[in-house]
């Protein structure tokens, strides 16, 4: 597919401390690309993924979203830019004094969708992550990696072009992380173009996808993945 869901071009970031934590980066995600991100712990992977979804500017360099420069985007704008991206954070961020279906339906209130379509879709994309016998729980009341298929459930519910997912499988056993990756790649399957932080590289790799490896707020190498 032609076009850009995602280009850096010589970006870097220097947070209020005066710590520079990226240096100069750049690449280019195509629409429907499915992208991992790694390297060790500081390395800059979370804030790549704050520059996409805007809640850190670049202090050098362009970021391209869809095809559209961001980097200075009016302050209106970012809640129409946010909708367009799914975020999954490394600590869920769900609301624990709601259930599981109006975390979920939040995400479709907010974004003004009316009460028929948001019960349906909401039903329909907890079944998708399935935890539908679960959605009048109380999200305190699950696992690891249920709480996690929330996240993700809430992410996806608006059907975003981008899904971006920080340690989605970080906390998980093995087979509940194999259970999330299949999630993920069954959304690219239906073309969303997905980028996932892990600090698990052999994971990554048995996925078959480009891996983007960064140290110390650069990037290192971009493995090929499988054609
Ligand atoms: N808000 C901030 N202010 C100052 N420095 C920050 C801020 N956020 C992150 N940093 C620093 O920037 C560097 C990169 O952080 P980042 O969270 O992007 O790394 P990471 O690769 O995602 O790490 P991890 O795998 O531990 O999550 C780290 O040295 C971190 O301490």
């Amino acid at each position: 597919m032609d076009g850009t869901m995602v280009r850096f071009h010589n970006v870097s970031l220097r947070y209020a401390t005066g710590f520079e934590a990226l240096h100069n980066i750049s690449f280019h995600i195509k629409p429907g690309q499915f992208i991992f991100l790694t390297g060790h712990s500081g390395a800059g992977k979370t804030s790549i993924l704050k520059l996409i979804y805007q809640a850190e500017t670049p202090s050098e360099g362009a970021i391209l979203l869809n095809n559209r420069n961001i980097e200075h985007l009016p302050h209106k704008q970012l809640p129409a830019l946010r909708r367009g991206i799914g975020v999954i954070f490394q600590d869920y961020k769900l609301l624990y004094d709601r259930t599981v279906y109006e975390n979920v339906a939040l995400a479709m209130e907010v974004a003004g969708q009316p009460t028929d379509k948001i019960e349906i879709q909401v039903e329909r994309t907890l079944e998708y992550v399935g935890l539908k016998e679960r959605m009048f729980h109380n999200p305190i009341a699950l696992s690891g990696g249920e709480q996690q298929r929330v996240a993700i459930a809430r992410a996806i519910v608006n059907r975003p072009p981008l899904v971006i997912a920080d340690e989605p499988t970080g906390n998980l056993d093995k087979a509940m992380g194999q259970r999330i990756m299949g999630l993920f790649q069954s959304l690219h399957q239906q073309g969303t173009t997905i980028i996932v932080v892990t600090h698990d590289v052999e994971m990554a790799q048995q996925m078959g996808h480009p891996i983007i490896i960064m140290e110390d707020g650069q990037i290192l190498t971009t493995l090929e993945g499988r054609p």
